[in-house]
């Protein structure tokens, strides 16, 4: 069973089925080594192994509305992918998808996602009601150590009357630090997030989420967070979160 399941993390490392940093991507997997960037090898590599079938949830759709496209636009037209084998500095965001099952389509997934659990969804990708709950895309910039997430909060978010829950902020904070932190610090897990919500977010509008690496120690990474109105002069909520790099072992354990 031990010697089946580190069969099957090799073959997942290499699938990049979870974020995982430069290091690990080449030092594991030489035939992505032709890929520029850790964050394109990983944006490419989840493309790959998730089936045509698979939604890629961060990509537009009729619930999006008119700020969440005219910014998702904004940034888009600030990505792009660089030719094979020209070199990338890092001076574009690049738009990560998301799929709303990150084990069954790797390699050797069907398999870990039976151990872990069959019907495991991504928390927040698992709303069939496009727009109830949370939309959102996020961008990465390497040059500049930063990620945006541009979000719309749904109806089914609620916790004051007419605005968004806490705990529905807290989640896209941990979403949107833990997908930076993984792009920099390979399969990490959250140990700290701390949190000040300064005003609250109406229901239905579209927020920024922007995460910025302030440094990493060893396993650590820590990151600051901040939500703002899309025009950035309204601050509604300011965290700061510490990441501790893990083995994917570390997920049996229980
Ligand atoms: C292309 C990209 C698309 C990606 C698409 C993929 C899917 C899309 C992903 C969406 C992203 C969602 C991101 C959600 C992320 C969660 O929500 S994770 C779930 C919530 N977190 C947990 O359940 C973690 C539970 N805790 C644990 O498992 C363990 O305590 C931890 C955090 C892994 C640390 O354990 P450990 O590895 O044994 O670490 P340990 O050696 O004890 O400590 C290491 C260091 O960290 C420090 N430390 C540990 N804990 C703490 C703490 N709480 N406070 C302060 N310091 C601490 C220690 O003091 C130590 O420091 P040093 O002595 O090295 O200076």
């Amino acid at each position: 069973m031990a010697r089946n399941v580190g069969r099957i993390f090799s073959g997942f490392r290499c699938s990049g089925s979870l974020p995982f940093g430069k290091t690990q991507l080449k030092t594991r997997c030489p035939r992505l080594l032709l890929r520029t960037t850790p964050e394109r090898t990983v944006v490419q590599a989840l493309s790959s192994i998730f089936s045509h079938k698979s939604r890629d949830f961060s990509l537009p759709n009729s619930s999006w509305g008119e700020e969440m496209m005219r910014l998702y636009n904004h940034y888009s037209s600030q990505s792009g992918e660089a030719a094979e084998g020209q070199e990338d500095q890092g001076e574009q965001w690049t738009r990560l998808p998301s799929y709303n099952r990150s084990l069954k389509y790797a390699t050797g997934g069907v398999y870990l996602s039976k151990i872990i659990q069959s019907k495991a969804r991504l928390f927040t990708r698992n709303i069939r009601d496009t727009g109830a709950a949370f939309e959102y895309v996020l961008f990465f910039r390497r040059d500049k150590q930063r990620c945006v997430c541009i979000f719309q909060a749904g109806h089914l978010l609620e916790g004051p009357p007419g605005h968004v829950h806490g705990g529905a902020i807290a989640t896209m904070i941990d979403t949107v630090t833990g997908t930076h932190a993984s792009l920099l610090s390979a399969p990490v897990m959250t140990a700290n997030l701390n949190i000040n919500y300064r005003s609250p977010i109406p229901l239905g509008s579209t927020v920024l989420v922007e995460s910025t690496m302030d440094k990493e120690e060893g396993k650590k990474t820590f990151l600051s967070c901040r939500v703002t109105s899309t025009d950035g002069s309204k601050l509604h909520t300011e965290a700061a979160a510490l990441f501790v790099s893990i083995n994917v072992s570390h997920l049996l354990r229980g």
